[in-house]
């Protein structure tokens, strides 16, 4: 991990994702603009909220940041330098770093594997360790995340939905990132565990002193764990600022609206 926590580990420069979507003709398709010309960054010790409604581009601008989607036009850089011109050492290296934590674990994770599994895949694949160090290294995890070592034999469906994200969590430490992306990861959760899933993250958050990108839907659940917060609509971010300024004085019209329409933290 770097130690530096002021340089971006992933900056976006103008970055746009357009789908080809159903319908439309051979020479004049129907283009989907979902990101649609962002600029953003992320660096360790900050929690970057970014918050819209369904649709407006949040998932794919996640897929871009953790290096899944290869935008259209933009440029992405990892470290400072362009991703697209790394070598496959250097991708490898940007994998490791950024990792994600997706909404539903009950997808998320591999039904044919244990716990202890899921958790020394990405070791293996990246070739680190051996047996002994990875099984020491399934044991932290799991105390990490506030699951006893007795789980590392259990499949994921012997567990409970916030049990599984726990899991899912786990997993994305194990290569020791800089960076969570974590898109809507207690939306799929029973509302009892949506708060301790959410509490978890901000504790690693701040243990680890990572850097996070919290995508949501619902503005509360932002506010309460990001610094900053980009809210998004129509594939582009239209506005930023810390929570007290997008909540206390929100300059875009669209931000206002997403406000009046907040439900609350009673969601979660
Ligand atoms: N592979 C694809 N092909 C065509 N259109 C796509 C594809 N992926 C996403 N889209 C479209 O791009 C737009 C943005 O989708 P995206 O999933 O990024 O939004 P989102 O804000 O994450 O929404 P949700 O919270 O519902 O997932 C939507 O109109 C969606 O239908």
């Amino acid at each position: 991990m770097s130690a530096e926590t002021n340089t971006p580990v992933v900056e976006l420069r103008d970055i746009h994702v357009h789908h080809r979507a159903r319908g439309g003709k051979l020479f004049a398709p129907n283009i989907v603009r979902a990101v649609n010309g962002v600029d953003f960054s992320v660096s360790r010790g900050e929690t970057v909220g970014i918050v819209g409604e369904s649709g407006c581009g949040k998932s794919t601008l996640a897929s871009v940041l953790v290096g899944l989607q290869e935008p259209t036009s933009g440029t992405v850089l990892f470290r400072g330098k362009d991703a697209s011109k790394r070598n496959a050492a250097g991708r490898k290296e940007f994998g490791r770093s950024v990792a994600v934590v997706f909404q539903d674990p009950s997808t998320a994770l591999n039904p044919r594997l244990t716990i202890s599994d899921i958790l020394t895949d990405p070791l293996k694949i990246h070739g680190i360790g051996n047996a002994a160090s990875r099984a020491a290294k399934v044991t932290d995890l799991l105390s990490v995340v506030g699951l006893p070592a007795s789980a590392a034999s259990a499949m994921p469906n012997q567990v409970s939905g916030g049990q599984r994200q726990r899991v899912a969590i786990a997993r994305a430490l194990a290569l020791d990132p800089d960076i969570i992306v974590a898109d809507e990861p207690t939306s799929a959760l029973d509302v009892s565990v949506r708060a301790q899933v959410l509490n978890l993250l901000t504790d690693l958050k701040a243990s680890l002193n990572l850097g996070m990108v919290f995508i949501s839907h619902d503005i509360q659940t932002v506010r309460y764990v990001s610094d900053r917060i980009c809210v998004m609509n129509a594939g582009q971010i239209v506005e930023q600022g810390t929570a007290a300024q997008v909540f206390e004085n929100p300059s875009n019209e669209y931000t206002r609206t997403l406000l009046g329409a907040a439900p609350s933290l009673l969601q979660l």
